[in-house]
């Protein structure tokens, strides 16, 4: 069998005008396990709602971001591609989950090159139905449908894996160091709490509360927000950091049913108020910087913490193309290439 690799991110539109940003959103926000109601109801909150006004909104956003070369997420996410690509010896390709640059044309490029045995790599660190989860069965059905002689398989979530803790870790220290931040903030995309309900494989494991993210159970492999949780305290007690001087919170709240929670707004805006001058905040849902991390976090949450009297505001780059993050995906892959198992 020859074997080849295929990196997925979630995609961005092909410009940030509004006509690209709508189309985009459009089939984001239709995607079942993003907005996870009825197919009517859904159609009738995208497409009779959310895609009236949010494009023009979100392209404006866009446009405070978008680079020469184009999205940040794409142009980031291929120079990972080109440098994993050069520390590899099996053929490595890029897809998006949305927009240009799809799943089917990334499989399709490596089946021309006579690939039949396929490492699915979403690139997103914690499990969630609304990232993981939607690339792994829509690449599924195009196997199915379209590429029966291949196989494809997985990598699952490494939120906790030691090596990927460590690169994280070492990459957040050297972005802070010097800046003596009074508080680490932890910020992850939020989801509504719905889906962690959903992803319960015990059914009645996830409560939402203060225990069930600590209390063992089989359900974290496929818990949000207890992966979160992880890589928090993992990163925190790898830098030695003090109780208090660090917290978890959720942002990118889409609509009016509860999502996790604290959220990230309000949390910057409540550490200002206490009297926090100086803090620092790392989005390690993300792996590339993007427009939650760019504009929602460095421009909008520093604007908020402004407001309230905080004066440094100092937002730590997703591991983006790092030399240490490209030689961890590498060293993954290598190992899968020889011993035929997914290494993570
Ligand atoms: C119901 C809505 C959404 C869920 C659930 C959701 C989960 C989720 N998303 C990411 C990562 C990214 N999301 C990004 C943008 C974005 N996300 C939503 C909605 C949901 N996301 C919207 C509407 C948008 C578009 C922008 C906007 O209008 O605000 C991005 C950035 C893409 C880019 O082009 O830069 C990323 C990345 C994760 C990890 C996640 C669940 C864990
Ligand atoms: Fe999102």
């Amino acid at each position: 069998m020859k074997k080849g690799v295929l990196l997925v991110n979630l995609g961005s539109p092909d410009s940030p005008e509004p006509k690209d940003v709508k189309k985009y959103l459009g089939e984001f926000l239709m995607d079942e396990r993003v907005i996870d109601i009825p197919y009517v109801a859904r159609a009738l909150l995208v497409r009779g709602i959310i895609l009236k006004t949010r494009p023009k909104a979100s392209a404006a956003a866009y446009k405070k971001i978008w680079w020469k070369e184009g999205s940040p997420l794409i142009v980031i996410s291929e120079r990972l591609q080109n440098k994993v690509q050069k520390q590899v010896d099996v053929p490595v390709s890029l897809a998006m989950r949305y927009g240009s640059m799809s799943i089917h044309n990334g499989i399709q490029e490596l089946v021309d090159q006579g690939v039949n045995d396929i490492l699915l790599f979403p690139l997103y660190p914690q499990f969630a139905m609304a990232t993981t989860e939607t690339i792994t069965v829509l690449a599924e059905k195009l196997r199915h449908d379209f590429f029966p002689d291949i196989n494809i398989e997985s990598v699952p979530a490494f939120y906790n894996k030691p090596d990927y803790i460590e690169v994280l870790s070492n990459s957040i220290k050297s972005h802070i160091e010097g800046e003596n931040p009074q508080h680490l903030l932890f910020s992850y995309h939020g989801v509504p709490e719905r889906h962690i309900r959903k992803s319960d494989v015990t059914n009645s494991h996830c409560k939402i509360d203060g225990n069930c993210c600590v209390t063992s159970s089989k359900a974290h492999e496929f818990c949000y927000r207890h992966q979160c949780l992880e890589v928090t305290r993992l990163v925190a007690e790898k830098l030695g950091l003090k109780e208090g001087t660090y917290s978890t919170s959720f942002q990118s709240r889409l609509g009016f049913d509860p999502w996790l929670q604290p959220y990230t707004d309000r949390t910057i805006e409540r550490l200002g108020k206490q009297g926090i001058k100086n803090m620092a905040i790392v989005t390690p849902a993300f792996v590339s910087d993007c427009l939650e991390t760019l504009e929602e976090i460095a421009m909008e949450g520093q604007e908020i913490f402004h407001e309230v009297g905080g004066k440094h505001f100092k937002t730590v780059p997703c591991l983006n193309d790092d030399d240490a993050f490209v030689t961890l995906l590498s060293q993954w892959i290598n190992h899968w290439v020889t011993s035929e198992t997914v290494a993570v």
